[in-house]
């Protein structure tokens, strides 16, 4: 049974259509139950307290504004431990310095849209996410200007090791983190598919693609290659299939996977053809894909939404 509690000054400033806190109902060894049970459990004061702190804790997590800063700095904290551990894996030589690059670009974007769930319910959950990659942003931009210097960041997330790298592919990329989360957020596919086949899908392209596609080279573009397209087709869609399924789980928003799995195939079919065009030195792939996966969402928005 959930008690609704009174909603705080601060809970309004941020939630001012908040609902009321949702109160756990008190647990087993809490102090009204307690004095409802016989003497000879009373004494069980340490069950007492710590069932109250514990019960305390969840009521608070209860508490939309804060379960949306708690997820805030989970997030954060995710973020600045994956650059982290490239740089280690980097630094020790595990991985040289273009792969840690991709696994960064492969695992920033779905490891945040996996910290979305963590969010609450409430409309404005999504101005607390878009703090996670407006961080980033703010990391990219200070480091890419040499406001602030992080050789090892930097590297982990460059080609070269070049500073002023970190001005065009990571800097699209936070910023098409933010418009996902802002402007979709778990109100429309689009936003999770778009990061699954810029992050996923142009990802695993040039993973693949340095390893296995010497020998098929695209004819309108050399440089690139059939196994690199063919990876970012069969993982971008997977991805995006997988996050559509999850979040439609979660009951965000409803489907029909059947049709959802057939639009998404179409629109990774179409972004790896955009990403197999020799115009990267003109067109970021970073801007490109998601650029094409929101037109072509915003063209199928009805059936996307409607499915
Ligand atoms: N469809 C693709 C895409 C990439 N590649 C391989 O991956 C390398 C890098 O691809 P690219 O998309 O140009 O990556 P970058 O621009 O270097 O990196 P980013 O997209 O992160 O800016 C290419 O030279 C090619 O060897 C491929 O074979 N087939
Ligand atoms: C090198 C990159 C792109 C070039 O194509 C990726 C840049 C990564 C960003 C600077 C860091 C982004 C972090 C995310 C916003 C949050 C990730 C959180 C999650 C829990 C890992």
């Amino acid at each position: 049974m959930c008690v609704g509690g009174g909603v705080s000054q601060r809970q309004r400033l941020f939630y001012p259509m908040s609902s009321r806190v949702a109160l756990l109902s008190p647990g087993p060894c809490s102090a009204q139950s307690a004095s409802r049970r016989p003497a000879r459990r009373r004494q069980g004061l340490k069950c007492q307290a710590s069932s109250e702190l514990a019960s305390s804790a969840l009521q608070q997590l209860a508490n939309p504004l804060v379960r949306d800063c708690c997820a805030t700095v989970a997030a954060t904290a995710g973020a600045l431990m994956l650059v982290k551990l490239a740089e280690i894996l980097t630094y020790k030589g595990i991985i040289d310095q273009k792969l840690s690059r991709k696994l960064v670009h492969i695992l920033a974007g779905p490891g945040f849209a996996l910290c979305w769930p963590l969010f609450s319910s409430e409309p404005n959950a999504r101005f607390f996410a878009v703090v996670v990659p407006s961080l980033n942003l703010l990391r990219v931009l200070l480091l890419g200007f040499g406001i602030i210097s992080d050789e090892k960041t930097v590297r982990s997330m460059s080609r070269e090791g070049d500073r002023s790298e970190l001005l065009r592919g990571p800097l699209y990329y936070v910023l098409v983190l933010m418009a996902a989360t802002v402007v979709y957020w778990r109100d429309s596919p689009v936003g999770v598919v778009a990061m699954s086949l810029m992050c996923g899908g142009d990802g695993l392209a040039d993973v693949v693609g340095r390893r296995l596609g010497q020998g098929n080279p695209l004819p309108w573009n050399p440089a690139k290659s059939w196994a690199g397209s063919a990876a970012m087709l069969v993982g971008g869609s997977g991805l995006a299939i997988s996050f559509v399924a999850l979040f439609c789980g979660l009951g965000y928003f409803d489907c029909d996977m059947g049709a959802m799995t057939a639009y998404i195939a179409a629109i990774a079919l179409i972004a790896t053809a955009i990403e197999s065009l020799p115009v990267n030195n003109k067109l970021d792939d970073n801007i490109s894909v998601p650029g094409a996966v929101a037109l072509m969402g915003f063209l199928l928005r009805s059936a996307m939404v409607a499915i």
